[in-house]
This record gives structure tokens, sequence and C-alpha cells, in this order.
């Protein structure tokens, strides 16, 4: 469709944060392909990824975005006839090292879904889960206010307070739901959330609340988010990256992305030439 000729394909070894912030990435990828069976869906993809950043994952339909954020957190694992190369380095070691412990790193990641999907189990058990699981908690107490910790800060808790135990997280309205993954996502204290579509399945007022949140949360985690809305793009993230056809075309400044991106692609698909 394109002639790439011209191409300014942008990687990116250093990565001025936009807020100003100097922070040394929390994630780096290098030269990162991945095959399923004999086909490549992923092509040499570099980025940083950085502390307090949300990262918008932006491109055409089957151009690798959900593939890529499941790197991160080696969702592919058990992924038949799927195989990867390159780097992905976190606090200086690879992931895929055999010293590092898939559970362990996954619990660093909080994954938040497209369509909401909580646990056939109370509204308590589904955030309280993941903190039981790896033993954060000393006690019952702590746990008690971990899970209205979690709850609060996704915008939940004055809704759901008095249900905690008596309704089932799957009782709650698409919304509602989508915000308990979120507070569930939180309650392994990730350092990272992994969110693929998040606001694909729910309304606009569902959506505007679940935009909020990352806002909040981009200050004290990475965010990498996959959407389809440029103007979600637009109002949550401080970086933009374009893929196509499996490579990582583009990646800068969310605002840079919108008025002045470098490829043609990247321009083409951000003015709704094609999806
Ligand atoms: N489990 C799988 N087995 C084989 N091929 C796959 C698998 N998952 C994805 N693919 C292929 O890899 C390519 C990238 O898919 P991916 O889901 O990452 O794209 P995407 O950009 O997230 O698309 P969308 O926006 O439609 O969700 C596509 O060609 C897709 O068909």
């Amino acid at each position: 469709m394109f002639d790439t000729a011209d191409t300014d394909t942008t990687t990116t070894t250093t990565v001025i944060h936009p807020s100003g912030r100097n922070t040394p990435p929390f994630m780096e990828i290098r030269d990162l392909n991945l095959w399923y069976g004999e086909k490549q869906a992923l092509i040499d993809v570099n980025f940083d990824l950085h502390p307090g950043e949300a990262l918008a994952f932006i491109g055409p339909s089957g151009c690798g975005k959900s593939t890529a954020l499941k790197c991160l957190n080696r969702m592919h694992d058990d992924t038949r006839d799927v195989r990867i190369t390159g780097q992905l380095v976190l606090d200086g070691e690879d992931i895929h090292h055999p010293d590092v412990d898939p559970p362990l790193l996954r619990r660093r990641f909080g994954w938040v879904a497209q369509k909401p999907n909580p646990f056939p189990s109370s509204i308590w058990n589904n955030v309280a889960y993941g903190a039981r699981l790896h033993g954060l908690m000393r006690d019952k107490a702590e746990l008690e206010g971990h899970v209205e910790t979690c709850l609060r800060r996704a915008h939940l808790w004055e809704e759901v307070r008095d249900d905690l135990h008596r309704k089932a997280g799957t009782d709650l309205s698409g919304g509602q739901q989508q915000r308990l993954c979120i507070a569930r996502a939180l309650s392994t204290q990730p350092d990272v959330l992994l969110m693929d579509e998040p606001t694909g399945s729910i309304d606009p007022i569902a959506t505007a609340k679940v935009e909020e949140l990352v806002l909040e949360l981009k200050e004290s985690k990475a965010i990498v988010i996959i959407t389809h809305s440029m103007m979600q793009a637009r109002r949550v993230a401080d970086r933009v990256a374009y893929f196509h056809l499996g490579r990582l075309l583009e990646i800068g400044p969310t605002e840079t992305m919108f008025t002045n991106a470098k490829t043609r692609e990247a321009r083409a698909f951000i003015d709704g030439q094609f999806g």
C-alpha cells in the first residue's frame, strides 16, 4: 500500500520523558522478533518503557499491537509454535533468562483485557486473589485494607462497599466490571499496567472513567495501552507507538505524533485514511 523507501523508521535508544523527567527506562525492548509458526508477526521492534508514562500502541488491525503487548510479561509462554528473538531487559536482565521466575515476573505487570473478565466470585475475592496468591499481605486486616485501597484507586469503592461479599464481580455493570478488573490488576502491586483496548466494550461514560484512571495511575506506574481511538490516545498517552505490518514504524511524544509524524503511514493512519 505504501512506498516505504523514504520512511524514517524511528527506534528509541534514548528517550527524554515527555514530562521532562529524565528517568532511566523501566524496560528496554531490543530487536524483538516473533513468529507464530512460519508467520512473522513482529519484526525488529525497539522501544523503551519509562516509569510514570502512558504509552499507547496504535496501528491497523493485525499489525502486531497485542502480540507486542503480550511479549512484555511473557504471555506467549503457553502459546504453541511461538518463537521469540531479541531482548526484553528488565532490571538489567532479559526476562527470558532461566533465572527469571515467570509468575514473579507477571506479578509486576497488571493485565486489563478488552472485555471485562471478573472471576465468578465475590467482588472481594476478585481483588484479594492476586495479593493472596503472592502472599503480599501479612494478615487479614492488612488484606482488608488492601482490597479497599485497590477499589478506591479504581474509583469503585463507593459503589460496591456494601456488597463486597454479597455480590459477584459478574453481577456488576460492564463499566463497573472493567474498573473491578483494574482493581484486581492493582492487587499484585504491579509496576506496569498492560491494557489491551480496555474501553473497547464499554459505554462512553464508563470509558471516561477508565481514562481518568489511566491518567491517575500513570503517575505511579508505567502504562501501555492499546487503543483504536485516536482521541483516546491523544487524551491519555504521553507517547504513541505506531505499528505497521509487524514493525514499530514510529514512536514519539503524543503531540508530535499527532501533528508532525515523520512516516507517511503514521500520518495517514492518524488522519483516518485507513484502519
Ligand atoms: N495465536 C496466534 N497464532 C497465529 N497467528 C496469530 C496469533 N495471534 C495473532 N496472530 C497473527 O499475528 C498478527 C498480529 O496480530 P495481533 O493480534 O498482534 O494484531 P493487533 O494489531 O493487535 O490487531 P487488532 O487491532 O485487530 O487486535 C496478525 O496477522 C494475526 O493474525
